[in-house]
């Protein structure tokens, strides 16, 4: 018996009560409307129910339908029931709800983890439809598991679910390379901790080699770990000299690691020049400090070989960055601060077991996707907001940002058709986000629903106090929780709960393991492709096209500026002179931008009134004129 919320459970994994709510649902006929119509179901038909609600009808569809791009979202039938209104009848009748809640809460109890999806207002005709398409995503997702090619744009099979449980990869090669590499983690950070050496760990990376890393370290990370973590994730100078400058002496024992599945991406090779520079500047040997997580024979494998760096370790071309926390990528970092990373894939392996079943009530990431489905149309319609009730998870919703909207929002479908797909996340924490945006889920635009995140322990046992009369700290925060969640629904906004025990590496590696299937398996039934990011790639060309049209804005000035005598250029000229008059705006913006920094670049006249903005250039550079 292991209760979660106050539910006493029995031992089946999901709780099934003789008696099943809601059922009138499918007796629903259509009859004469008696509610206030909403303005995304303009028109409603109350029936009344033999048994206890009275309900409504949708005789008209959800707002998506007139959305002439999103041809795939769901098809809602004439007699589902409206959401809305059941949430309002199931509240009129905390029986009925109690029994929806109980009726659907899943358990899984090794990891003492559950899912109420209670307050997601799908009916028993929504769940039927579901079915086929729910069993089409199993089985994609057992092929994909069995080494398929299920990235098919980038010809690449999808395998983090073998990182923790390599008898699951197709090979034997695949196998050991894995196994290996986990061995070779654990020793290093085992010499390192042992040697005292070190202190810090500096992570340079961006994306899936960021994210998860932070996430965790937030999360997991003791208060006085053997090495503590600092992240480099941008290319902003200013960003990079803080952590430096954090560092101070202590970058003398500071191990860098450089994570970049491909090794190319040009934040993170900012960032190491960056390092190495402030490693010269203070007279150390990058190479004796500097370790790469990366795969092989990318820019970033030959630089560290050539360099002769402390440590490699593979990144696998089957692994994407966003689901990369179980490879070197997060695993490292981890182990370094003395995480127990075994834990984390076990916890993960015990997900992945669960969230293979192909009963949908038993599978925890089934339903999730289900209700992601219910309460977004299948397209998006609504924002999810992530919020853990516990300071430590507060890069949860950061780290799913990039797992769920990189995975999901894209143009295309699978057949070729445009979808322009997609689920938003954001959140930060509870209570915490109660005094910031919460009146507006409550009361204003309803665009979003809700996970919540709880953790049933409070502190380490044996620290609780009673700050008044029976009641702890770790007591509000519970009440701000369970109040933010009845208050919300109250006025039709639903919601999902995630109770964990509590944060350890086990409950993170299945939470991270239950939204990447999750994920998954949403992928399937709106037919998009999860593992590939086609849309990154224009931002990438475009920026790489600003870098290269101020190289020529550059030249032209100095051409200019080496005439006796110097000739100033407005900024049409030089849009002129570098044949490029359609792009005027952006090279004001890179005028403007290349004076604010000291760049020997002058422009007189008012920024506000970019027509009267004369440049030229403080020093010309004869040599640069003639090579
Ligand atoms: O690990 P890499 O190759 O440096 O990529 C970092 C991130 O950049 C992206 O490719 C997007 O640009 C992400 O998918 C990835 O996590």
């Amino acid at each position: 018996m292991a209760c979660a919320s106050g539910v006493c459970t029995s031992s089946s994994s999901t709780f099934k009560p003789e008696q099943v709510i809601v059922r009138a649902t499918r007796t629903a006929t259509t009859a004469s409307s008696s509610l206030a119509p909403s303005p995304r179901f303009p028109r409603n038909d109350s029936v009344s129910c033999p048994n206890r609600c009275k309900l409504v009808a949708r005789s008209s569809c959800r707002s998506f339908h007139l959305r002439p791009t999103q041809s795939i979202g769901r098809e809602v039938p004439a007699n589902l029931l409206r959401p809305d209104v059941v949430q309002k009848e199931l509240e009129k009748d905390p029986v009925a709800l109690w029994r929806r809640y109980i009726d659907w809460l899943y358990q899984h109890k090794e990891l003492g983890l559950y899912l109420d999806v209670s307050r997601i207002g799908f009916t028993d005709e929504f769940v039927e439809q579901m079915e086929p398409k729910l069993q089409a995503a199993f089985r994609a997702m057992e092929e994909l598991e069995r080494g398929a090619i299920a990235n098919p744009d980038e010809g690449r099979m999808v395998g983090h679910y073998w990182l923790r449980n390599s008898r699951l990869a197709p090979t034997s090669f695949l196998l050991s390379q894995i196994d290996n590499t986990l061995e070779a983690i654990c020793k290093f950070a085992n010499d390192v901790i042992g040697a005292g050496r070190f202190t810090q760990v500096l992570s340079v990376g961006i994306g899936g080699s960021a994210l998860g890393p932070q996430f965790v370290a937030e999360a997991l990370a003791p208060d006085n770990p053997p090495l503590k973590i600092r992240f480099i994730d941008n290319t902003d100078p200013a960003g990079i000299d803080h952590q430096i400058a954090q560092l101070g002496s202590e970058l003398a024992s500071t191990l860098i690691i450089v994570i970049s599945k491909s090794g190319g991406t040009p934040e993170t090779r900012n960032g190491l020049l960056e390092v190495q520079k402030a490693f010269r500047d203070a007279g150390l040997d990058f190479s004796k400090q500097g370790v790469a997580i990366t795969q092989e024979n990318s820019l970033l494998d030959n630089t560290a070989r050539i360099e002769g760096w402390l440590a490699r370790f593979s990144m696998f071309d089957w692994v994407g960055g966003r689901t990369s926390e179980m490879s070197a990528v997060g695993l490292l970092p981890a182990a370094l601060q003395g995480i127990d990373i075994k834990e984390m894939l076990a916890g993960a392996s015990l997900m992945d077991e669960a969230t293979r079943a192909s009963v949908v009530k038993n599978n925890p990431a089934a339903l999730l996707a289900l209700c992601w489905y219910w309460a977004s149309d299948g397209v998006g319609s609504k924002d999810m907001v992530v919020l853990p009730y516990k300071d430590s998870l507060l890069l949860f919703s950061r780290y799913l940002q990039q797992l769920v909207m990189e995975s999901l929002g894209k143009e295309f479908d699978l057949n070729g058709n445009r979808v322009n797909q997609g689920l938003t996340v954001y959140g930060n924490k509870g209570s915490t986000d109660q005094h910031a945006y919460i009146q507006q889920l409550r009361e204003g635009v309803h665009n979003f629903f809700v996970t919540f995140i709880e953790v049933l322990r409070d502190r380490p046992p044996g620290h609780d106090w009673e700050l008044e009369p029976g009641v702890t700290c770790g007591d509000y925060l519970f009440g701000m929780l369970q109040g933010t969640r009845s208050a919300l629904y109250a006025n039709n906004r639903e919601s999902i709960t995630v109770t964990v025990q509590e944060v350890n590496p086990r409950s993170v590696g299945a939470l991270i393991a239950l939204y990447e299937r999750a994920v998954g398996i949403y992928a399937s039934l709106v037919n998009i492709n999860a593992y590939h990011q086609p849309g990154v790639e224009a931002g990438k060309k475009a920026a790489a096209e600003v870098l290269a049209l101020q190289k020529r804005v550059l030249a032209v000035l100095n051409e200019a500026s080496c005439k006796e005598p110097v000739e100033p250029l407005t900024v049409e000229e030089i849009a002129d002179l570098c044949h490029a008059p359609a792009d005027i705006e952006m090279i004001f913006k890179i005028v403007a931008h290349v004076a604010a920094n000291d760049r020997a670049l002058i422009a007189e006249g008012n920024c506000g009134s970019p027509k009267s903005i004369k440049v030229f250039l403080g020093e010309c550079n004869i040599e640069e004129l003639y090579t």
